[in-house]
């Protein structure tokens, strides 16, 4: 089999922390090809291009100065030339841009080509809250996996032990982005039989296979309706690892916000505590059951904790509540982040457009005062009492 072409979509911290981990994985492995097209959204940076930079100097000095990249990765600012000829896809964009992406690059990847996503976020369509990873395999009609886990970039950076979940359903292709980033400092667990099935589309072509089988079997009425509930199950299974990691990033603000107040370590656990909670009945509302074990993946439990005592999302949410009401939150994030990008704040607006539409505002305090206070539109002391009176206390 020939090698196999790969191209990260993006280049922000951790885009660039992965394309470290690609460049070199590559070299040791005859399944890709050495060189690995990156696409980088252009601008300058001290009067040079940033894709100039990366490919002389193999930093990217705005979102990871002080790390290099291997010569092997070779940044290009046109996302269809970079794109166009890859065999594996490795997105990893701020989800407020992924639409255009899509858009872009619809009927211009190959039809073979796999995609796997990083992003956390999540999209409000018509139909109410969808996946990344759905967007992906309906705009560009490729299979897409996805990582997770509790990553925060500037230490994978330094290579510090951490862990990742895959989740794909098709086992070789999972193995194959399980070969492309694992690195002795980055270990990752693949969960083979839920993961990357295909949600909507996939969830009905796997029901149906399911149902003519039950028919070719001549199952009974009870034995199919059996089938049937199980594929639900599996499907609601899924939604639950892909959606998790999106809410940390609400819960990791509401971090900040207590620090920012001046609070300590105790009420941080509160807050872990709470919106865990939280997060548990979010899924439970919105996609159905949900396997507590699940939570116990590094894609639950260990993003949140990470998250929480170091995550940008933390760090500008301290800040924000300490200058409140001087600067909103949008001037904290340009001020500290310097073009890097908060996911909490986005996410906690689609969620909370959600629970608006759904009136359960009141049975997710966390994730509701998180938002108003994000747009300034509740006073960050009040955050307190949405933890003293939250239902879990009533
Ligand atoms: N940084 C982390 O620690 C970390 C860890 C795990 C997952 N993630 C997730 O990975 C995703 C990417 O985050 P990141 O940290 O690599 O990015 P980032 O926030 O560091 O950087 C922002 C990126 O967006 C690009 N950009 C700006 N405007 C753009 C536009 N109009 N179109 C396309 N690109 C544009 C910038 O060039 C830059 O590469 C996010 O969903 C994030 O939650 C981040
Ligand atoms: O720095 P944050 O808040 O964007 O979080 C980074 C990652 O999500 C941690 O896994």
């Amino acid at each position: 089999m020939s090698p196999k072409k790969v191209c990260i979509v993006g280049s922000g911290n951790w885009g660039m922390v992965i394309a470290k981990i690609i460049g070199n994985n590559v070299q040791n492995t005859k399944d890709f090809e050495t060189s690995v097209s990156m696409y980088v959204f252009e601008e300058m940076v001290e009067g040079r291009k940033l894709t100039e930079i990366i490919n002389t100097d193999h930093e990217n000095t705005k979102y990871l100065p002080g790390h290099k990249v291997p010569a092997n990765v070779v940044a290009i600012p046109d996302v269809i030339e970079a794109a166009s000829d890859a065999d594996v896809l490795v997105f990893v964009l701020p989800h407020q841009f992924m639409k255009n992406i899509c858009k872009t690059l619809k009927g211009k990847v190959k039809e073979s080509a796999v995609g796997i996503t990083l992003i956390k976020g999540l999209d409000i369509t018509e139909a109410g809250l969808d996946l990344i990873s759905n967007m992906i395999r309906r705009e560009l009609s490729i299979p897409c996996a996805v990582l997770m886990g509790a990553n925060i970039a500037s230490e994978v950076a330094r290579e510090n032990y951490c862990e990742a979940t895959i989740g794909c359903k098709d086992k070789d292709i999972g193995n194959t982005f399980k070969d492309l980033m694992q690195t002795p400092y980055f270990r990752i667990v693949v969960v083979e039989d839920e993961a990357t099935v295909e949600l909507c589309g996939a969830l009905k072509d796997v029901m149906e296979i399911a149902a003519g089988i039950a028919d070719a079997l001549d199952m009974i009425a009870n034995t199919k309706a059996a089938v049937v509930r199980l594929g639900i199950f599996e499907y609601q299974l899924l939604l639950l690892k892909l959606v998790i990691p999106n809410i940390v990033n609400i819960v990791a603000v509401g971090a900040g916000f207590t620090e920012g107040l001046g609070f300590g370590d105790n009420t941080k656990a509160a807050v872990i505590r709470l919106g865990l909670m939280e997060m548990v009945k979010f899924i439970e509302e919105f996609f159905g059951q949900s396997k507590i074990e699940t939570f116990l993946e590094s894609c639950g439990i260990a993003d949140l904790v990470t998250t929480c005592y170091s995550g940008r999302n933390r760090r500008c949410a301290e800040a924000y509540v300490r200058q409140y009401p001087k600067k909103s939150l949008k001037e904290i994030e340009i001020e500290m982040l310097d073009g890097q990008s908060l996911q909490g704040p986005i996410t906690a607006a689609e969620v909370n457009h959600m629970l608006r539409k759904n009136n359960l505002e009141n049975r997710f305090p966390i994730f509701t005062a998180v938002h108003y206070i994000c747009v300034g539109d509740l006073s960050p002391t009040r955050f307190i009492d949405c933890l003293r009176d939250h239902p879990e206390h009533m």
